[in-house]
């Protein structure tokens, strides 16, 4: 079969993927309980503790934020905690809120022990994030009437709710609204073998014949992220059916891997993309996360959220004062030799040891 006859196959299976929707997998996907959610131990025992002692004191937990790269969990999370709760969920995000209205509304329809959730909540407009204050921490809102002189506040009360706030950057959101959360969850990626257990998870549901090679494999190539897992999941189950008997086996899902792009490491093509301008284009770095964003023609905050931090995590990637740096690993993985080690700026914000050794 012609390369191109086995894309047009792939297409064909993608497009009947996606009449089933995507999205409505990733919920089927999502743990509905704490102790079905893999991974994360010390977030997990710290919620926990949180939601348990709310329990029992039968009163709404603190507001809680959760922190981390795209796809570690933190949506789930928040369903979560609404579940062990018992309480419902309202979802919004931070761009949804450009009005102090947009969140005035929202709060004024919550009930007594809702959960409301702002995904994206470095995003929120000013106005509104300043009205949140007072709702966190008082349970009410100023709603103004009017303007300049004539203006009148009214103030309305809010039942008492948990906010949950999910971020990629933590670092954005204003002292005074991280100040009012009582619980901060930092997510961090996962190890390849929870990754396993979340493709063997995931399997189970969408019924794949998955071996363990082919888990082993694809958890190894999802960069730390379960979302990545379970879509890789459904890439290499497209192939397995596609092209053969529909049984994931270490060589189906490499060989399914390659079509997609996805590299041994589990870099995808931005990923490399980012590491071939460091490299290539500017010597190895330090360069400005702008210009390299520029170079690879994606938005710097993709660049930022998405790509660095898995770098980084790799041992890829170095963050200097002076700008991005490539490590002698990333030269490496690239086929490229690294200079000479004295030439290189040190750097300052020291991931663990390269993942991979
Ligand atoms: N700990 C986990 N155990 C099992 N599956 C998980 C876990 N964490 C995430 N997942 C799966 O990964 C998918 C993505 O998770 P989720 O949407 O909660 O991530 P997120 O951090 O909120 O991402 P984003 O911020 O990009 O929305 C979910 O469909 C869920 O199936």
């Amino acid at each position: 079969m012609s390369g191109d006859e086995l894309s047009a196959d792939l297409e064909r299976a993608l497009a009947a993927t996606r009449e089933v929707g995507e999205s409505d997998l990733e919920n089927r996907l999502r743990p509905a309980r704490l102790e079905e959610f893999i991974g994360q131990p010390r977030v997990r025992e710290q919620l926990d503790l949180v939601l348990q002692g709310a329990l029992r004191r039968g009163r709404p937990p603190d507001h809680v934020l959760l922190s981390g790269p795209p796809g570690l969990g933190k949506t789930s999370l928040a369903m979560i905690i609404g579940t062990e709760l018992g309480s419902a969920v309202r979802i919004t995000s931070g761009p949804a809120l450009e009005r102090a209205g947009d969140l005035a509304a929202m709060l004024s329809n919550l009930v007594e022990g809702d959960v409301l959730f702002i995904d994206e909540i470095h995003r929120m407009a000013r106005p509104a994030e300043e009205m949140l204050y007072l709702a966190m921490e008082d349970f009410r809102v100023d709603i103004v009437v009017g303007k300049g002189p004539g203006a009148t506040s009214i103030p309305l009360d809010v039942a008492p709710f948990t906010l949950v706030g999910a971020t990629t950057r933590a670092g954005s959101l204003t002292g005074p609204l991280r100040d009012r959360f009582g619980f901060t969850g930092h997510m961090e990626f996962y190890e390849p073998s929870d990754l396993e257990l979340v493709v063997a998870r995931s399997a189970q549901i969408l019924e794949v014949d998955l071996q363990p090679d082919g888990g082993r494999e694809i958890a190894f190539r999802s960069r730390g992220t379960p979302r990545i897992a379970n879509r890789l999941l459904r890439r290499v189950r497209d192939y397995a059916e596609v092209r053969a008997d529909g049984r994931v086996t270490r060589e189906i899902a490499r060989a399914a891997l390659a079509v997609y792009d996805v590299d041994e490491l589990g870099l995808d093509r931005l990923d490399r993309a980012v590491l071939a301008a460091l490299v290539r284009s500017f010597g190895g770095g330090p360069v400005g996360v702008s210009t390299l964003a520029v170079a690879v023609g994606e938005e710097p905050g993709t660049v930022e959220e998405v790509c660095e931090p898995y770098l980084v995590r790799a041992g890829m990637l170095a963050r200097t004062p002076r700008g991005r740096v490539a490590t002698p690993a990333a030269w490496r993985h690239l086929g490229e030799k690294p200079p000479e080690p004295d030439s290189r700026d040190e750097p300052d914000e020291q991931g663990p040891p390269t993942l991979f050794g």
